[in-house]
């Protein structure tokens, strides 16, 4: 265990810190539902961002932003999440067709994936955040009346402290094949508690289970101190994202993951601008030049 639960609060709102990065993703998800050319359609997502008081002025359509597209967070950024939340709804399905049962969400924040995505009735989706988030998130979707189209299971917890037990007793089973996914999320732990979390996942699946996370090259951040997107974020919304980020050296999970046995992929954002014919490119002094999404697959014999 990396740290107690007494150790790391988990009771921080939504409305601050790491928590109000949940909402920054969700303004994303609201202004790319509303384009022309959506690549994914969240229709919660404007709800949280107008329930938050931190987000009063914040747009929800690229309309509200007077430099538009041009805007580097809620044009350049927002697509960049935008594009992330297409390339990982296909991957939670295609996982979902191939055979996993159970869905579990690291760090769900406001992800509605349990409610937009078009489910098998009897699977599950199991959501891990702080209890501040989850608590914030469930008032809104009460209030919306809002129905998942498969068993939604939020589970209030700190991802140092001891989750396994609190999503075990939440009804996860190890020996079903699940797909997992850390969106957003490694990059805000400790590095030891990233391992962790990988040799964790490693241990809770059955064979046929997939997991796809976000990782950052290691590299050091604050070279990106000046980058238009973390510029734009901290002068627009007074969210430092550098300061958020754990900056020590990160692990390899991915390689990590190939020792283990999983079948593992590793690709550049961009890879998926090419493919679906829209999102970010690679700029100059690039905050996204250092993001990889992995992709891995836990082999059946
Ligand atoms: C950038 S948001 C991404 C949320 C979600 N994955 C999405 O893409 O919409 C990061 C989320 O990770 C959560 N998080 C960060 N550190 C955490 C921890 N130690 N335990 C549980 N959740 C954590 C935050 O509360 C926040 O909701």
């Amino acid at each position: 265990m990396v740290g107690t639960a007494s150790q790391h609060t988990d009771t921080e709102g939504v409305d601050a810190g790491v928590g109000l990065t949940a909402l920054l993703v969700a303004a994303a998800r609201a202004i790319e539902t509303h384009r022309h050319d959506s690549l994914a359609q969240d229709v919660y997502a404007e709800h949280f961002v107008r329930a938050a008081p931190a987000c009063a002025a914040w747009p929800v359509r690229i309309q509200q932003v007077p430099d538009g597209d041009d805007n580097p967070l809620w044009g350049r950024f927002a697509r960049y999440f935008g594009l992330r939340t297409r390339v990982l709804d296909d991957f939670l399905l295609r996982s979902v067709r191939t055979g996993a049962r159970q869905v579990v969400l690291l760090g769900a924040g406001l992800d509605t994936r349990a409610l937009r995505l078009d489910w098998p009735s009897d699977h599950v989706v199991f959501e891990i955040d702080r209890a501040g988030v989850l608590a914030f998130k469930q008032r809104v979707l009460t209030d919306l009346h809002a129905t998942p189209k498969a068993q939604r299971v939020p589970v209030p917890v700190d991802l140092r402290a001891d989750w396994v037990t609190a999503l075990t007793a939440a009804g996860f089973d190890p020996a079903a094949p699940s797909v997992w996914l850390a969106e957003g999320l490694l990059f805000y732990l400790p590095g030891p508690a990233e391992t962790q979390l990988i040799d964790t996942v490693d241990r809770l699946t059955a064979e046929g289970s997939a997991l796809a996370f976000e990782a950052k090259l290691e590299k050091d951040l604050l070279e990106y101190r000046d980058s238009a997107i973390y510029t734009a974020t901290r002068r627009q919304i007074g969210i430092d994202l550098l300061h958020l980020f754990e900056k020590g050296p990160r692990p390899d999970s991915a390689g990590d993951l190939t020792a283990k046995g999983w079948s593992t992929s590793v690709h550049t954002p961009f890879d998926f601008t090419r493919r679906h014919g829209r999102g970010p490119l690679p700029e100059p002094n690039d905050a996204l030049e250092g993001n990889r999404w992995v992709f891995a697959y836990k082999p059946r014999p």
